[in-house]
């Protein structure tokens, strides 16, 4: 995705972002059906000032039409209607409530839980939604109310229960989705925990969705309750209730058809009012579903731990033997090792598809959904990852291990200010107060060379530019103070003045905190400029780890060395562009022998035959291969 579509779509995401109220406040219809429904509730809490008691009879003045003393007429008992719809109002809208209330509560949360958690929770859920869904609802009404006579709040319990069954599987299927964002990513590897990610950005960005079904299920549950009013099942004469009042003016059609349309009017206009409103916040909402999910997801991670190899010793990062599967099994990252000391530089190079930025997903424990991890050893600043729970791996992501991705844009939550979203990492890694952690977050915007750092605080994604983007993922991956940072292709969907100043920013960040570094890149000049060594991966394997003096000198492995060939920014001036001709062969097509051979100017019979082993050389540069370059060390 280039950085321009991505700023499009998260734009539109964005500026939904701003809140469903204000986006329903921009529709017409929606600020009518609010004004009734506000309106409305408003009267009936007030009924009590607002007009005579619903009980005070006036016998002269039976079955009378509108006047001036009784707005809406009377009943049969010379009761004012007004004051009976507005008294009848209160209880009808306070058992909806109840309904809504437990619909809310049991729909959101089993949807969320259910849609981020996905596995066995997911089925169990998904398997009560079904039962809830064919059960027989008015059947299993009528057993209530037989049990708890005229027990409404009972019935409208009932129905809420029911009715989330529904609401779980809208809410299922948008944490789904949401899950799959790059900003919630973001947040994992920020370090943030389950619950905290539902609460502050799953569930913001599922309440366009949720609003609307209960909108829709508020009418339905008016329409219930009216029902059960009418038929007598409800709030029993003389308390009114809206049903009841139906009930009444439909015993005195002839004498006074007025009645019905005071009575009747206000539950068909609000429940047409809550149905339109739904429609409203559905259509206003629509366009906050158009982010594009990317590839890194948050994901359960079966890791297994292989037969034990030695970290390197005084290492921060010491990976032995990583292997990382996809779901069917096929190998993308095979047997990697690598070591990252205190405040050093790593570059992992390598073409597209050759398993980078699986080799540090498997490192960080963020792999597509299915994927296993196999290692001999991952050890973090000495400590084991390996057995690690997913709950302690929250603990070493973040302010252990910051992480910046390619898309900085997308990275960002989009319904949330910069300003939030630092406050929000700082007091997470940090325990500070939120007067505390507005101030860390305005330095860390500093530190990040950001101009005006409030102003910048105050905007949401989208009305940032790329290179301030990255700047803001990277205070917000500083605000745990991380003693390593791991930077996927950060300068990718940037321009090449930007590209320069965030690279320079990265070097300058490193120098002041001594923070070590893993730079993803397919670039030598990046490597060149910033890191300490230079791991080469092809087909996802090492093929070649050495320091970036000696990879430039004298490259070991033919891959790196025509790699280096083919680097644009070493072409002569004038010159045809070097290439690198084939391809990378793609996982599950991998070779028995070395991977290159097919592309390998001096491949031979024995290089095609087996597995190639890596090797060292007494300086400790490692290479895969039979035939290293002239130049190698031995
Ligand atoms: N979610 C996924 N599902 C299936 N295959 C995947 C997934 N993500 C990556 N792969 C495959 O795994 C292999 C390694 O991908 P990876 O993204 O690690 O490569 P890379 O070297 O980082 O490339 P790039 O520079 O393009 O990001 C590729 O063949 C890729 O197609």
């Amino acid at each position: 995705m280039s950085a321009g579509s991505a700023v499009t779509g998260v734009g539109s995401t964005g500026r939904a972002g701003g809140g469903v109220v204000r986006a329903v406040a921009r529709r017409p219809l929606g600020v009518v059906c609010v004004a009734w429904l506000g309106l409305l509730v408003l009267a009936c809490l007030l009924a009590g000032w607002l007009g005579s008691s619903p009980q005070e009879q006036d016998l002269e003045a039976v079955y009378s039409g509108p006047s001036a003393a009784h707005w809406l007429g009377t009943d049969q008992l010379g009761r004012d209607l007004l004051s009976r719809v507005l008294h009848g109002g209160r209880v009808s809208l306070l058992v909806v409530g109840v309904a809504l209330a437990v619909h809310v509560v049991l729909g959101v949360v089993l949807g969320l839980v259910a849609g981020y958690r996905r596995g066995l929770v997911d089925r169990i859920v998904s398997r009560l939604a079904d039962l809830l869904l064919s059960a027989p609802a008015v059947v299993i009404l009528l057993v209530v109310l037989a049990v708890f006579p005229h027990n409404e709040a009972a019935a409208m319990t009932t129905l809420g229960v029911l009715s989330s069954a529904g609401l779980a599987r809208v809410v299922r299927a948008s944490a789904i989705r949401v899950r799959e964002e790059p900003y919630v990513a973001a947040a994992t590897v920020a370090g943030l925990g389950t619950v905290r990610i539902l609460v502050r950005h799953v569930l913001p960005a599922v309440a366009g969705p949720v609003i609307s079904l209960v909108s829709l299920v508020a009418g339905s549950a008016l329409l219930v309750e009216a029902s059960l009013g009418f038929l007598g099942l409800g709030t029993q004469p003389p308390e009114p209730s809206w049903g009841g009042l139906i009930a009444d003016a439909s015993q005195a059609i002839y004498r006074q058809p007025w009645m019905l349309v005071p009575t009747g009017g206000v539950v068909a206009v609000t429940a047409v009012a809550c149905a339109l409103l739904g429609d409203v916040v559905r259509d206003a909402t629509d366009d906050r579903a158009t982010g594009e999910p990317l590839s890194w997801r948050r994901m359960r991670t079966r890791v297994v731990a292989r037969e034990s190899r030695e970290p390197a010793a005084l290492c921060l990062l010491s990976v032995r033997d990583l292997t990382v599967r996809l779901a069917d099994g096929t190998p993308v990252v095979d047997g990697v090792d690598f070591d990252v000391a205190a405040g050093q530089a790593l570059g992992l190079v390598g073409e597209s598809g050759c398993g980078k930025t699986m080799a540090v997903s498997g490192v960080l424990r963020l792999l597509p959904p299915g994927a296993t991890v196999d290692a001999a050893t991952i050890t973090f600043d000495g400590r084991e990852t390996l057995g690690l729970t997913e709950r302690e791996m929250v603990g070493v992501r973040g302010r252990g291990i910051g992480y910046i991705g390619q898309d900085p844009v997308a990275s960002l939550d989009p319904l949330f200010t910069v300003g939030d979203q630092l406050v929000e990492a700082v007091r997470h890694h940090t325990g500070a107060t939120r007067r505390q952690a507005r101030a860390k977050a305005l330095e860390l915007l500093a530190a990040v060379r950001l101009p005006d750092p409030a102003a910048v605080a105050a905007r949401y994604p989208h009305e940032l530019s790329g290179g301030m983007a990255q700047r803001v993922s990277i205070a917000r991956a500083l605000a745990g103070e991380p003693r390593l940072l791991i930077a996927d292709e950060p300068t990718t969907a940037l321009d090449v003045t930007v590209q320069a100043e965030i690279l320079d920013l990265l070097r300058d960040l490193r120098s002041r905190t001594g923070m070590a570094l893993v730079l993803v890149t397919h670039d030598w000049g990046v490597v060149a400029d910033t890191c300490d060594t230079a791991v080469v991966m092809y087909a996802g394997q090492v093929v070649e780890n050495t320091g970036v003096a000696e990879v430039f000198a004298a490259p070991r492995h033919p891959y790196t060395e025509a790699l280096l060939a083919a680097n644009p920014a070493a072409a002569e001036p004038g010159s045809r562009l070097p290439v690198l001709p084939g391809a990378v062969p793609a996982p599950g097509h991998w070779p028995t022998g070395c991977r290159f051979a097919l592309r390998c100017p001096h491949v031979t019979t024995e290089c095609v035959a087996a597995p190639i082993q890596s090797t060292s050389d007494t300086a400790g540069a490692v290479s895969r291969c039979l035939h290293p370059r002239a130049g190698a060390r031995t």
